[in-house]
C-alpha cells in the first residue's frame, strides 16, 4: 500500500481555507454564469501583473533544483513549467486585446503587490528548495482545481470564458500538478522537522494569498 503523503495530510487539515481558494465566490460565479465582466476583467488584467513576477520565481525554484544532486527529473518538470509561462504571457496578451484592456496602463492592486512581495522572499537563497518547491505547487494546485471545476460536467460557464478555464483546468496541467506534489512529497519525507514545518507554513501562506487574490477580482 503506497503511503500517504505529507501534502495530503495538509490538505485535509487546512481542508476549510483550501476549499475558501478553490470555491471561491469569484470562481463559482463563473462555474454557474453569473460573473460580471468588469471582476473577469480586473482578475485578467492583475493576473498578467502576476504572471510577469511569478517567472522569475520559478526561475529560481528551478536554480534551486539544479543545485540539488538528487533531483534530475524535477529539473526537467520545473523546465517545462517555465517553457508554458512563456505560452502563457502571450495568451495573456491576446486575451487583453479581446477584451479591450490596456495592459501597459494596469497598476498592481494591493492584494496582488502583497502576493508578489511574498514570492520575491520565497526567491530569497536563505529559502531551501523544498520550501520553495512547496509554494510552487501550491500556486500552481489552487488554480487547476478551481478552474478545473469551471470545465467538469454540470458547469455553466460563459462560452467566452472556456478558453480561460481550460488553460488551468484541462488534464495535462492536473498532471504537471500531480508531478509537482509528487516531487514535494519526495523532499518532505527527506526534510527535517524543521524544514517540514516551515513548508506548511508557506503552503498556508499561499492558499491565504489566492484567497485575497480572487477577493480583490470579484470585490471590484
Ligand atoms: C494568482 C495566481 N496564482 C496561480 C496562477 C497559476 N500559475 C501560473 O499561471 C496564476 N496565474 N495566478
Amino acid at each position: 500500500m503506497q503511503e500517504i503523503g505529507k501534502t495530503e495530510i495538509w490538505l485535509r487539515k487546512h481542508c476549510p481555507v483550501y476549499n475558501s481558494a478553490t470555491k471561491h465566490p469569484f470562481i463559482l460565479s463563473i462555474r454557474d454564469g453569473t460573473v460580471e465582466s468588469h471582476s473577469f476583467k480586473t482578475w485578467l488584467a492583475q493576473d498578467y501583473l502576476f504572471v510577469r513576477e511569478f517567472v522569475p520565481f520559478v526561475a529560481s525554484v528551478l536554480i534551486k533544483a539544479c543545485k540539488e544532486s538528487d533531483v534530475s527529473d524535477d529539473v526537467e518538470v520545473i523546465l517545462g513549467g517555465i517553457a508554458s509561462l512563456n505560452d502563457e504571457l502571450s495568451w495573456f496578451k491576446k486575451e487583453a486585446k479581446k477584451w479591450d484592456i490596456q495592459l501597459s496602463e494596469v497598476v498592481p492592486q494591493k492584494e496582488n503587490k502583497d502576493y508578489c512581495r511574498l514570492l520575491g522572499g520565497l526567491m530569497s537563497s536563505d529559502v531551501g528548495y523544498t520550501v520553495a518547491l512547496t509554494a510552487f505547487w501550491a500556486i500552481e494546485v489552487v488554480y487547476q482545481e478551481s478552474f478545473a471545476s469551471c470545465v467538469e460536467e454540470g458547469s455553466k460557464t460563459p462560452v467566452e470564458l472556456k478558453e480561460t478555464c481550460e488553460r488551468w483546468g484541462n488534464e495535462g496541467f492536473g498532471q504537471y500538478c500531480q508531478s509537482l506534489q509528487k516531487m514535494v512529497d519526495r523532499r518532505l519525507l527527506k526534510a527535517s522537522d524543521e524544514e517540514v514545518k516551515k513548508a506548511e507554513v508557506v503552503f498556508l501562506s499561499i492558499v491565504e494569498h489566492e484567497v485575497e487574490f480572487w477577493n480583490m477580482s470579484s470585490g471590484n
